[in-house]
């Protein structure tokens, strides 16, 4: 009997320390998440659901559950995994949080089941809201990080195409399309994946052109699709409603469907005719100034912008250019796309 009785103290005090351990785990990972909300996204309504949950947890976690930790007896500190030690960007360390709070809320709903028979309901309440906060934590900042971009390489299938991108990385590139009309499959999904792993070291988006079979197949942050291909609607059905859909545009029809159809940005060209899209003529200066003056997402001129023209296209309130040759010919890509990124600077263009 007595034995029983210690049995189930033990049990007991066992269930207090996981509770305590979790609920601290889930509330210091939902901190660290709170504060990119706050400071990095300045988003308030992201902010305000890591707070409340934060404060739900709080409510559960008792003096009772917290007098059972025993910090030097527990087996568990001393063990971290070499990732912790390392996080090679803000999204990994999101990422890692996300992960850590899901876990910790499921290991609350089970356990908390046993200790009181309102906990499994709660935390798993709770562990749905998190879902939903990583979907617009990673909805929004892929549309953030776009925002942010003002200048977006798209490659050509050169020998040196790594080193050219990542050289283009290294000046400060932060978006890059994948985009080759003639490779056979299994060089481009190869290529894509490779660039997508380049991309996410340099905490840049990574999209494919043309392909949504492979921008899901290596995990790409969108796809980019012209007049020709997917229709919009059915390129989000197959992606979903995190990853980016570029569309390109060549007038004035073609921006307010692209738009109405749910493009997370747009291309807009030829500016200039341009060998790498031969037999397209150049859609010219007035749609690129309607564009600026239409467009409710982000838009990108695109075709024979170089640096010596480069003023003249800013003249025409461009803010976002995509490149294709100017960057992927360059001598010293890494310069050039210094050298594009400060002529675009953040601001808009001149009156
Ligand atoms: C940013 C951007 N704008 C336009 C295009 C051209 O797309 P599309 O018309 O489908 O032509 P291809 O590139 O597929 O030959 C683009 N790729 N990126
Ligand atoms: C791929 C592409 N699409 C265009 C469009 O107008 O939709 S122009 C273009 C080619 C852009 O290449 P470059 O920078 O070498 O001129
Ligand atoms: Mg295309």
């Amino acid at each position: 009997m007595g034995n029983t009785d210690g049995q189930a103290r033990f049990v007991q005090l066992a269930l207090c320390r996981i509770l305590d351990a979790n609920l601290d785990r889930a509330r210091e990972g939902l901190r660290t998440i709170e504060e990119w909300c706050r400071f990095g996204l300045d988003n308030a309504s992201l902010t305000d659901e890591c707070k409340h949950l934060r404060q739900e947890l709080a409510h559960w976690h008792t003096p009772a559950l917290r007098a059972a930790r025993d910090t030097p007896g527990d087996a568990g500190t001393a063990l971290t995994h070499p990732d912790e030690a390392q996080r090679s960007s803000v999204q990994a360390v999101l990422q890692a949080n996300l992960c850590r709070v899901e876990e910790a809320l499921r290991v609350l709903e089970e356990y908390g089941k046993v200790y009181d028979p309102e906990m499994g309901g709660a935390f798993k309440q709770m562990r749905y809201r998190v879902y939903v906060l990583e979907s617009k934590l990673t909805a929004n900042q892929r549309q953030q990080r776009l925002e942010r971009s003002r200048l977006y390489l798209v490659t050509a299938p050169t020998e040196t195409l790594f080193a050219t991108v990542e050289a283009a990385l290294q000046g400060g590139l932060k978006l890059v399309q994948y985009r080759d009309k003639t490779a056979d499959d299994e060089v481009r999904l190869s290529n894509a994946q490779k660039l997508c792993q380049l991309c996410r070291r340099y905490d840049a988006l990574f999209i494919v052109n043309d392909r949504v079979d492979l921008a899901i197949a290596v995990d790409a942050d969108g796809v980019h699709l012209g007049q020709q291909d997917l229709p919009i609607a059915l390129a989000r059905q197959l992606l979903g409603a995190q990853r980016l859909i570029g569309r390109s545009t060549h007038c004035p029809d073609d921006l307010h469907r692209a738009i109405q159809e749910g493009a997370d940005y747009i291309g807009v060209g030829p500016v200039y005719e341009t060998p790498t899209k031969a037999g397209r003529p150049a859609a010219g200066f007035d749609y690129v100034r309607y564009a600026a003056a239409h467009a409710t997402v982000p838009w990108f001129a695109i075709g024979g912008i170089d640096t010596n023209n480069l003023h003249e296209v800013r003249a025409a309130k461009v803010d976002r250019v995509a490149i294709v040759r100017a960057i992927m010919h360059a001598e010293q890509p890494m310069v050039t796309t210094q050298y594009f990124l400060a002529q675009l600077g953040n601001g808009r263009s001149e009156e």
